[in-house]
């Protein structure tokens, strides 16, 4: 019988390339009548690579392109880190699977192991493009100074090892995903710095009518990670939050409900508003909406705001 075929559009960068081709063995193990090709596209994100992320700013930096192929019809499937995909989706895609997540938390890479974020040295230079991983350090630890960092995630850590910094932050997933778990020197528990919404993830964008595309994708969709980040996703589209504010959140599926903690944080750490909640396995956009709702009347609406009109 004659295999069938399912092209997945990825970006080209190491990351993107090994969470693609997870995506296809995990396909092609559970369908063994099933042939899974990857397609390399470039998006905007990959092409300007001197300009910081939070100036650059655009919605679906990472995406657009690829999205542009799931209509054309010339990919099937679009994977994404879930925490590079917009929280709005373009009419006529669906985010139709999510993987199960690998853990979720940040990593501290600095020039000794067990370094952590209280034992770097008063003034210590940390490197990170992140608004979010920026302000909550800074919450931290006022005294450290931060400078920019991007690029790839092997090309971050090329730059620290030629740099004089003292540390970086990174998500443990793509760290370890790239097997470059021997220069992480502590991982950053989510009490001190919560991740970015869906980090750890793998999102799967799929034109709405291409059926065949979605029902192969059910083979590989967790239920729990689809739970835990759709509060998280339903939470930063009621802050209005793109990828590029100081916005954290982590949601966890217990026996007893499921749990949303998030924080939002002016921009030099000064300020932040944090809060948990617990709702319902059943109903998380609207556990992502209640509390969205109760940081904004904290106090996170003037700061949303002013980040929005002074950039
Ligand atoms: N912003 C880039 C990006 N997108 C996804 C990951 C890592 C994988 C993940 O978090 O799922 C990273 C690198 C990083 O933030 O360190």
């Amino acid at each position: 019988m004659k295999k069938r075929k399912l092209i997945i559009g990825s970006r080209g960068s190491e990351l993107a390339l090994w969470q693609a081709d997870f995506v296809k063995k995990q396909l092609e193990k559970s369908d063994k009548n099933l042939e899974v090709e990857i397609k390399i596209i470039r998006t905007k994100g990959d092409k300007i690579l001197n300009k910081s992320l939070s100036k650059i700013g655009d919605k679906g930096l990472f995406t657009k392109e690829l999205e542009n192929e799931l209509f054309k019809g010339s990919i099937d499937i679009a994977v994404h880190s879930l925490k590079d995909l917009q929280t709005e989706l373009p009419e006529g895609l669906i985010l139709a699977a999510v993987t199960k997540r690998h853990p979720v938390e940040d990593v501290l890479i600095a020039r000794k192991k067990k370094t952590t974020i209280d034992s770097l040295r008063e003034g210590a230079v940390v490197a990170t493009g992140s608004l979010r991983r920026k302000a909550q350090l800074l919450h931290l630890r006022p005294d450290i100074k931060i400078v920019d960092l991007r690029g790839n995630v092997p090309t971050r850590i090329n730059k620290f090892l030629e740099s004089d910094w003292d540390a970086i932050i990174l998500a443990r997933a793509g760290v370890e995903r790239l097997n470059l778990k021997k220069y992480i020197s502590s991982y950053i528990s989510v009490d001190e710095i919560l991740p970015a919404v869906g980090q750890g993830a793998l999102g799967i964008e799929v034109k709405e009518d291409n059926y065949d595309a979605i029902e192969i994708l059910e083979s590989i969709h967790d239920f729990d990670t689809y739970v835990e980040t759709a509060a998280e996703r339903s939470l930063l589209k009621a802050l209005e939050g793109g990828c590029q504010v100081p916005i954290g959140a982590y949601a966890k599926k217990e026996s007893n409900g499921l749990y949303l903690d998030a924080v939002v944080a002016s921009l030099d750490g000064t300020i932040t508003f944090r809060k948990k909640a617990r709702g319902s396995s059943a109903n998380p956009e609207a556990l992502g909406k209640t509390l969205a709702k109760d940081l904004l009347r904290a106090g996170a609406r003037k700061i949303l705001s002013d980040i929005k009109s002074n950039g």
